[in-house]
């Protein structure tokens, strides 16, 4: 029933106005599914490779599509995912663009979902999944390679840690970020926004801090539950070899340095989560920061670990982290991002299913979320993008998907 008839490729819009990959996979039983690519702009240096979208697309159509129709099943998501690989021939899908692999791996699980006549989630996540929703982190504040003149660090992130429920915390993610506008107001400080939404004024980084600070306190008090906030530094964007440090607007930060400027940040405004403090090859600080700090925040590895099981497996072997952001285009395709997943909830470590800065209304990471119980999921407070995986999220605890 779910064997794979046809499979179409385009050029389609993404957030950013740029071109990114969207496939319909059709099924012999009358299945269909579709999927698009998002796109990075602080992109790890071990992530797989984006190909132009129209070299990803003819790529796929000459060397993948020949393996899929007629011979794959897309009920069977390893089978599609092992096709991909074979027809890609490379360790980093630069021979089909892991653009076009995610957007076909999403594209099939969603047609084998609609051939099942199941929602998205319970065909990744099955029968016996977890009765868990993730908390979504939201990007309030931001700067770094998603807005000019703006923070150092990327992303302040509010987490209602306390939200009796996903639609709770999605509208108190969005209430903060009203909140910060607010703020910003009464401070004169106009702020235009950053790729994913967040606002993106022209202010220090502390005073980002006592800002987030302000807003997460006042809302918590509105709503009545405990929100925190966190941050994703994006290090390996800070991080100049030449300089041997992070390079702030104010200086440059030795590791040891700023390994203190966050372990002192988490214990000043307890920061629930932090992202990439360090350098992407610097697995050896990370294990340092979550030494000392690993009991009280998530320091999470997302450029570090980029969704792949290796640099993962490296990580908890040297201790490095407690966390690890999921992003399925780092890797290109579902079963790799299941993979790891499956590998930090054996090794105790957290999974944060997230979006990128270039995104599109697909909504398969809520689905993957809820379908692996991963306890976070990083998808941005406002902006259609961001909120049609927060709706989706909604939707999936209403059971109305
Ligand atoms: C979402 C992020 O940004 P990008 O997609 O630009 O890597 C991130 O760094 O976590
Ligand atoms: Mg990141």
């Amino acid at each position: 029933m779910t064997l794979i008839t046809d499979v179409r490729l385009r050029r389609v819009l993404d957030s950013r106005g740029n071109a990114t990959v969207e496939a319909d996979v059709l099924t012999e039983s009358g299945g269909f599914g579709r999927g698009k690519a998002p796109s990075g702009a602080s992109t790890g240096e071990y992530e797989a490779i984006e190909l132009p979208a129209t070299e990803a697309i003819a790529n796929a159509r000459e060397d993948a599509i020949p393996r899929l129709v007629g011979e794959v099943h897309a009920g069977n998501q390893r089978d599609v995912d092992a096709a991909l690989h074979a027809a890609d021939g490379t360790d980093d899908f630069s021979g089909i663009g892991a653009n076009s692999a995610v957007a076909i791996s999403m594209a099939a699980a969603k047609a084998g979902a609609d051939v099942l006549g199941a929602p998205l989630y319970q065909h990744l996540g099955g029968t016996f999944r977890g009765n868990e929703y993730p908390t979504p982190l939201g990007n309030i504040i931001g700067g770094g390679e998603h807005a000019a003149d703006a923070t150092n660090i990327q992303e302040f992130l509010a987490a209602p840690v306390g939200a009796p429920s996903v639609e709770e915390a999605v509208f108190a993610n969005a209430a903060v970020h009203q909140e910060v506008h607010d703020i910003l107001a009464d401070r004169d400080l106009p702020a235009g926004k950053g790729d994913e939404g967040a606002w993106a004024p022209s202010v220090s980084d502390d005073e980002a801090f006592e800002i987030m600070d302000e807003a997460v306190e006042t809302v918590a008090d509105d709503f009545g539950f405990a929100i925190a906030f966190g941050l994703d530094v994006a290090g390996a964007e800070l991080y100049d070899a030449d300089e041997d440090g992070y390079v702030y607007d104010d200086g440059v930060k030795s590791t040891a340095e700023q390994i203190d400027y966050i372990a002192e940040k988490v214990e000043e405004y307890d920061l629930v989560y932090v992202e990439d403090p360090l350098d992407e090859n610097d697995y050896e600080a990370f294990a340092d920061l979550t030494d000392r700090v690993g009991d009280q925040t998530l320091v999470c590895g997302d450029d570090l670990f980029v969704t792949n099981v290796e640099r993962l497996q490296a990580g908890i072997s040297a201790g490095a982290g407690n966390s690890i952001l999921i992003k399925p285009n780092q890797i290109g395709t579902l079963t790799d991002a299941v993979d790891a997943i499956e590998l930090a909830t054996e090794s105790g470590y957290e999974s944060v299913v997230s979006h990128r800065s270039g995104e599109t209304e697909d909504t398969t990471i809520a689905h993957l979320a809820v379908a692996t119980d991963a306890p976070f999921i990083k998808t941005g407070a406002v902006g259609g993008e961001r909120t049609a995986k927060l709706n989706e999220l909604i939707r999936i605890e209403d059971n109305a998907v």
